[in-house]
């Protein structure tokens, strides 16, 4: 196997006496599609946080291409091409799509936040921004005021804003909550094709876009990590399938 893109190692995180991530060690290979699936309050949402650099980790490691960035700020591991796909509370919906883009791809330069609404004018800004919306199929919906935008388009912006800060590596935490069934196609297609071009670590709920799209998964229960592998192998895992015990994935 290639050297790991992200390595994870002995990660922790308490809360007060609560172990929500409790020794947690992955390797994530540049190219692959690593979901990370548990029962609610497992602790993954905990876990994205800590990779993004939004959750400082009590103890434990992470590596980014090479290098350790488990003391580095949000903003360094994104300009290292780490970014989690923000929430949709972080979507300017007053401004149009292309704007909401054209900052993501400011803050990967580095300039001031402050003009941003002229970014969009800027043609170098303007062409990273409109390749991003291009790749999660929003480039017609370019000039709309976000706002508008139905909640599957929303997912999808929040997508093109990772990738417009030059992501290599996109952090999805649960893309498809609260979509609809077309809408959750829309996603997983996205999904896949954003494969061939990037590494992806996903968090999610539904197991069939899960399944389908994984290449390994982790499985983690009480913050730990109880099981890594190939969907076929995971899914037939017996202590994944006890954690499950009454939930869909062990169907
Ligand atoms: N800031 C916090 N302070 C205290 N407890 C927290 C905090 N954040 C999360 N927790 C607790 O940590 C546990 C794990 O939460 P987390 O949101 O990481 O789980 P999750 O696996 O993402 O759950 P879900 O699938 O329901 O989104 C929960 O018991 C939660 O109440």
């Amino acid at each position: 196997m290639s050297e790991p893109l992200l390595s994870v190692s002995h990660l922790r995180k308490s809360f007060g006496a609560l172990a929500v991530t409790d020794d947690v060690s992955f390797n994530v290979a540049p190219g692959e599609l690593h979901a990370i699936i548990g029962p609610n309050g497992a602790g993954k949402t905990t876990l994205i946080h800590q990779l993004s650099g939004s959750l400082a980790s009590d103890s434990g490691a992470i590596s980014f291409a090479g290098d350790e960035v488990t003391r580095l700020s949000m903003v360094d591991r994104v300009r290292r091409g780490l970014a989690r796909s923000f929430q949709i509370t972080s979507i300017l919906e007053a401004f149009t799509v292309l704007e909401n883009a054209a900052l993501a791809v400011q803050a990967r330069s580095g300039s001031s936040f402050r003009f941003f609404r002229s970014a969009a004018r800027e043609a170098p800004i303007n062409d990273a921004a409109m390749a991003a919306l291009a790749r999660v199929k929003l480039d017609d919906r370019a000039h709309r005021r976000a706002g508008s935008l139905s909640h599957g388009e929303k997912r999808q912006l929040e997508i093109a804003i990772a990738l417009a800060t030059g992501a290599r590596l996109l952090l999805l935490d649960e893309p498809l909550a609260g979509t609809g069934r077309e809408e959750s196609a829309v996603l997983v297609s996205l999904m896949r094709e954003l494969k061939e071009t990037h590494t992806l670590v996903l968090i999610e709920h539904d197991m069939d876009a899960v399944f389908a799209l994984a290449d390994r998964v982790s499985v983690l229960v009480y913050g730990q990590l109880i099981a890594t592998g190939v969907p076929e192998v995971v899914r037939n895992h017996r202590d994944v399938r006890a954690a499950y015990l009454g939930e869909e994935t062990a169907a």
